[in-house]
């Protein structure tokens, strides 16, 4: 059901650089929000038609050196226990180092596929000098040059073989994942909903680690809950670890319908949540979010109002998004954020007819024209809903390339304001007709 790509390997062999390059490629062509790159770690991707999560692992491991070595080795292992394929950097300007050897050693025993890359292969000489890396036993590799891009292609070309095609699961239930930083209420909240102590709820963060993906019937309404965080095994996890709560997310919101997203309203909105958030948006996934705890906080007059204000600052232009004050512990509002929850997950799924659509947003576009550019004049002919499993819609015209950001932005808030769309990203293209 779901493609996660961990990049993993020790410092500066350049898994930054690559992620930047099979993320970027992504942004470039298929986001309908250009310029949203908030998140380092993890990004959508896609090749051939395949769409895939990809996680660098870089970046985690602080600290002194000492511990430095033990952070790999743990990344590593989370990695192995919840990506789908590996993929494992290597660096031919040093040659084999002993933690290339620890991890190589970790990596052997594993089933899943796992994708050695020789980086730094910037020219032909040191196509030779990667020879040294047979020795690693693991077999074949690839070598690419993250900087200049050469031999991606055909790495990619054989990872997404091990990747699943997009399943389009039919006439099923809504499934909810529940998301959030650690500690900001998740497991409160599903036990509140379901009313039994199913997780176990504690104060010590990142403390839930039971797997539920179960049916319920709460309220009148039938959904799934999804929280993969039971999927690795307990006895691994001996801290807490930022990149297994990412993992954690990466794979709920994969499964997902709508992420239902917990925040710690004596926090605030915080930069984990914006990444979570985004991370949804980027899947095209339904949003709620949920402004939880909020029993603690002290309300004057206009503290409901101006903490959902920065909140929409933060998830801007995409802030049509439903914001629910809750506390789990006096359960105030948690049949609303179900409820919510129900209809985003019906907004998701709404089909416009394209007789509709042309009526009411053909005089749109022809009231208010795209800006001429270059003096050229852009004619939009016709529009239609795409028959995808999330709302995509391709406006026609005669010079495509002409379309610029504000006036696609423009084109969604219109169809936003003329069809319910709250909690739903939604996809404009513009193509040649
Ligand atoms: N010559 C050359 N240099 C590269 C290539 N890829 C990355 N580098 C350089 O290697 C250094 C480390 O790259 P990063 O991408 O930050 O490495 P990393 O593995 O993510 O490092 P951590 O975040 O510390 O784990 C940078 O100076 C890059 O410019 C490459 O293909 N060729
Ligand atoms: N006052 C107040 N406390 C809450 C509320 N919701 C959760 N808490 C408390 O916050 C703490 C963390 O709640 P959990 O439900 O374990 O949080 P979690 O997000 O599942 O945490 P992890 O398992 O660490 O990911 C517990 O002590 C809860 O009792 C709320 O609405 N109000």
């Amino acid at each position: 059901m779901s493609n996660i790509v961990a990049i993993v390997g020790r410092p500066n062999v350049g898994k930054s650089t690559l992620f930047n390059r099979l993320v970027q490629r992504r942004d470039a062509i298929v986001d309908s929000v250009s310029g949203v790159t908030r998140d380092r770690h993890y990004g959508k991707s896609d090749w051939n038609g395949k769409e895939f999560s990809v996680i660098d692992t870089g970046g985690y491991a602080v600290g002194s050196d000492d511990i430095f070595e033990e952070e790999i080795r743990k990344q590593v292992d989370l990695a192995i226990d919840e990506a789908d394929v590996i993929v494992f950097v290597v660096d031919v300007e040093e040659g084999i180092t002993p933690m290339d050897t620890e991890v190589a050693n970790l990596l052997r025993k594993v089933k899943k596929p796992i994708f050695m890359v020789v980086n730094k292969v910037d020219n032909s000489m040191r196509e030779d000098d990667a020879l040294e890396f047979y020795n690693l036993g693991l077999g074949e590799f690839f070598t690419i040059s993250s900087i200049n891009g050469s031999g991606t292609g055909d790495l990619l070309d054989a990872v997404v073989k091990d990747l699943e095609d997009d399943i389009v699961v039919q006439d099923e239930l809504p499934r909810f994942a529940v998301v959030g930083r650690p500690n900001a209420g998740k497991s409160s909240f599903i036990n509140a909903l379901i009313g039994v102590e199913r997780n176990i709820v504690t104060n010590i963060a990142g403390t839930t680690r039971d797997s539920i993906d179960t049916k319920y019937n709460r309220f009148g309404f039938e959904f799934n809950l999804v929280d993969t965080a039971g999927i690795r095994k307990k006895s691994k996890v001996k801290e807490d670890l930022e990149f297994y709560s990412v993992m954690r997310a990466v794979r709920s919101i994969e499964h997902c319908d709508v992420a239902i997203i917990v925040v710690d309203a004596t926090r605030g909105f915080e930069g984990q949540d914006e990444n979570i958030f985004w991370l949804a948006e980027k899947n095209k996934k339904g949003v709620v979010i949920l402004v939880n705890k909020w029993d603690l906080v002290e309300k004057e007059t206009n503290t409901m109002r101006d903490f959902e204000a920065q909140v929409r600052n933060e998830i801007a232009p995409f802030t049509d998004v439903p914001i629910i004050f809750t506390s789990v512990l006096t359960k105030q509002r948690i049949f609303k954020a179900i409820e919510t929850a129900v209809e985003v997950y019906e907004n998701r799924k709404k089909r416009i007819p394209t007789s509709k659509l042309n009526e009411t947003m053909l005089d749109i576009v022809k009231t208010y024209t795209p800006p001429a550019y270059k003096g050229k004049f852009v004619k939009i002919k016709y529009c239609m809903q795409l028959p995808t499993p999330t709302p995509q819609f391709v406006f026609f015209c005669n010079l495509p390339q002409y379309i610029r950001e504000p006036y696609k932005r423009f084109v969604e808030n219109k169809l936003r304001e003329l069809y319910d769309f709250k909690g739903v990203p939604i996809v404009i293209y513009f193509r040649q007709k």
